[in-house]
């Protein structure tokens, strides 16, 4: 390994994508590695729900940039250094090939799918090897990706990743799941948790004054007050007060549905609290668990989907129901799927936040599964995996391709491994990002538009979102800043391109499509196929030149998203199976194009320092070549 006093450390110029929690890890290592010129990409402020990880950012920083503030704070331990930081989206266009021509490595610590694909290929198009990571609780990845020689991030398709900006769940929800989280881990913490612990509930006004104090207090229960009263304060302030205030910042719902704020008033009657349960009579036991809002106001069928009305009874009860059954636990209490009314709460919140923005309501059953899936992010993965990400740069810029390897941080250690390295793989011959070779799009050309091919295809698909396509010299179509008149001839263009096909198509029909912004053209070969097996290909069409990933890249699909608090995890059952990625199918990996097959001196040097361990404590790495499956104490 590279010392500090290296010049490939010393002399390299390094990009930082993202300085979330795997980035103030990864900065943090890089500078005390000896880096001495990096540059950091974060479009994002500080949140209050950040802290807990991203041990650069403190509570006097939140609002501010966090790229900015990483960089401040890493230059007080090392002053000497040279840190640039930006306070951007990495897919401005100020960040283009040109740009990315600079560094000699990136490193992505990136939380979207989104935006690594966008890095990866920019940084195919600069020729510029590109170190990726991920991580969700305690599973995590570091994988390398060099031009030409092993495979680029999107060679293999990826189940989209499941984890969400601090804003998405804050301010702009657009899938139930964002609405569970914010009802679990906003509200319901706030209302039921710690008091004073920060969260992101409030929607800070852009009048930075009026923050966090005061408004507090409001989630707090007067004595005077009743129980429905205080019920109906907190439901207007969060579902009505709460959504005009975000509404108020036009730039938000520029390109975006605007949210419908929810007052109690609107959905229940005044004398509400007199139909509301049975105040006289609760179901009440002595354990508090049993006690329900959905007993309460005689709803039974957890199958069932509630209207907004009946979410907001629920609602009001349940939080009723903990102020009068549950009194004591108030301020200690933390989500528990098992515990009834907990399920209820935030399922009755989430689906209230759903319908103010416009998001299709769940029944109870359906909200418990989602809420109790969500996995918390954990601050020793994201430095684990930062430093993975150091030691694969280095052998990056050291050229030392025979070392590259992907890392798969296991949630269970099995046998003793924690981490496991595998070779890389080589480049998918068929991968649309980095290969020629066009993909082969089989589609019924009777019925399918070219609509829907832009849409489930080229932009859902490749990932373009900007894209320009081409019948040889015709311009087919064009996303983007154009005139409505323009977009209808596009669009007329597009459907005639399909219904003047012959039919069947046997030949198939090249379309080149472009994308400027994301630096990426590929060839579609477009075949016509009669027949679909709509289970399996819901959509009608196939891209086949892009296959699924087989058994082989069962490592692959664990490929988990980064650094979120908040995220879908693998399933409990899912999980347990993380016990077989130590034995992911060695033999069917593929090598790289070079020479690496050849016993490497170096990987034999460390094979000499392998020893067993019998101590199931001792955490183990199983050395990459997975051949002789050998164990190497982790020091
Ligand atoms: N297109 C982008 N351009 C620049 N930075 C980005 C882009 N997409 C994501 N990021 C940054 O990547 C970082 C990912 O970090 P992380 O996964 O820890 O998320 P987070 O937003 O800090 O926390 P949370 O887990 O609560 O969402 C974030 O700081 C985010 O701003
Ligand atoms: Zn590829």
């Amino acid at each position: 390994m590279a010392s500090a006093s290296s010049p490939v450390i010393k002399d390299a110029k390094v990009l930082m994508v993202g300085a979330g929690g795997i980035g103030c890890e990864l900065l943090k290592t890089l500078a005390l590695s000896g880096f001495s010129d990096i540059h950091i990409i974060d479009m994002d402020t500080i949140e209050v729900s950040n802290l807990n990880r991203q041990f650069l950012f403190r509570q006097s920083h939140v609002g501010q940039s966090k790229a900015k503030v990483a960089r401040d704070a890493v230059l007080k331990f090392r002053p000497k250094i040279n840190i640039t930081s930006y306070h951007a989206n990495v897919k401005d266009p100020d960040f283009d090939v040109d740009f990315f021509k600079e560094f000699n490595v990136v490193l992505n610590g990136l939380d979207n799918l989104d935006a690594r694909r966008h890095v990866n290929r920019l940084c195919l198009a600069a020729d510029v090897p590109l170190v990726e990571s991920g991580t969700t609780g305690f599973l995590g990845q570091v994988t390398v990706h060099v031009k030409g020689r092993t495979e680029c991030y999107e060679c293999q398709p990826k189940p989209a990743p499941k984890t969400y900006p601090v804003c998405t769940i804050t301010s702009t929800p657009s899938k139930f799941v964002h609405c569970i989280v914010w009802a679990k881990e906003l509200l319901f913490s706030k209302l039921f948790g710690d008091k004073n612990q920060d969260n992101d509930l409030n929607v800070r006004s852009s009048d930075a004054a009026s923050s966090s104090k005061n408004v507090d207090d409001i989630f707090e229960h007067n004595n005077d007050e009743d129980i429905t009263q205080y019920g109906r304060r907190i439901f207007d302030h969060v579902f009505g007060y709460n959504i005009e205030l975000a509404l108020s910042n036009e730039e938000t719902w520029k390109n975006r549905n605007r949210p419908k704020p929810i007052y109690s008033k609107d959905v229940l009657s005044d004398d509400f609290a007199k139909q509301n349960g049975n105040l006289d009579n609760d179901n009440a036991c002595s354990d508090g668990l049993s006690v329900s809002a959905m007993s309460s106001l005689g709803m039974k069928n957890p199958q069932d989907v509630w209207s907004l009305r009946e979410n907001s009874r629920i609602l009001l009860e349940a939080l009723r129901l903990f102020f009068t059954k549950r009194e004591k636990e108030i301020g200690n209490l933390s989500f528990d799927k098992d515990d009834q009314l907990a399920v209820e709460f935030v399922t009755a919140a989430a689906n209230i936040r759903a319908a103010s923005f416009g998001i299709p309501l769940h029944s109870l059953f359906e909200a418990k599964g989602i809420a109790g899936n969500i996995v918390h992010a954990v601050a020793t993965t994201n430095a684990v995996i930062a430093g993975l990400i150091v030691i694969e740069a280095i052998k990056v810029l050291k050229n030392d391709v025979n070392k590259y390897r992907m890392t798969y941080c296991l949630e269970h250690p099995s046998r003793n491994l924690l981490l496991m390295p595998v070779e890389p793989f080589e480049p998918n011959k068929s991968c649309y990002v980095c290969s020629e070779s066009p993909v082969l799009l089989e589609i019924n050309t009777n019925r399918s538009k070219l609509k829907d091919v832009v849409e489930k295809i080229i932009k859902a698909k490749l990932g373009m979102n900007l894209p320009l396509i081409m019948n040889a010299s015709n311009l087919l179509y064009e996303a983007g800043d154009i005139e409505e008149d323009m977009v209808a001839i596009y669009d007329a263009n597009l459907e005639k391109v399909l219904a003047e096909l012959p039919s069947p198509v046997t030949g198939g029909t090249m379309l080149t499509v472009e994308d400027f912004q994301q630096e990426l053209k590929c060839n579609i070969n477009i075949k016509h196929r009669e027949e679909f097996d709509e289970e399996k290909e819901p959509d009608g069409m196939v891209l086949s030149g892009w296959t699924q990933p087989a058994s082989a890249e069962e490592t692959k699909d664990k490929s988990v998203s980064n650094g979120a608090n908040t995220s879908d995890a693998p399933t409990a059952a899912e999980s347990e199976n993380d016990d077989d990625i130590g034995i992911v199918s060695p033999v069917k990996k593929r090598k790289l194009p070079d020479d690496s097959n050849k016993p490497n001196t170096d990987d034999a040097k460390h094979q000499k320092q392998l020893q067993v361990i019998d101590d199931e404590d001792d955490l183990v790495m199983l050395d990459g070549n997975l051949d002789g499956f050998k164990k190497r104490r982790v020091s």
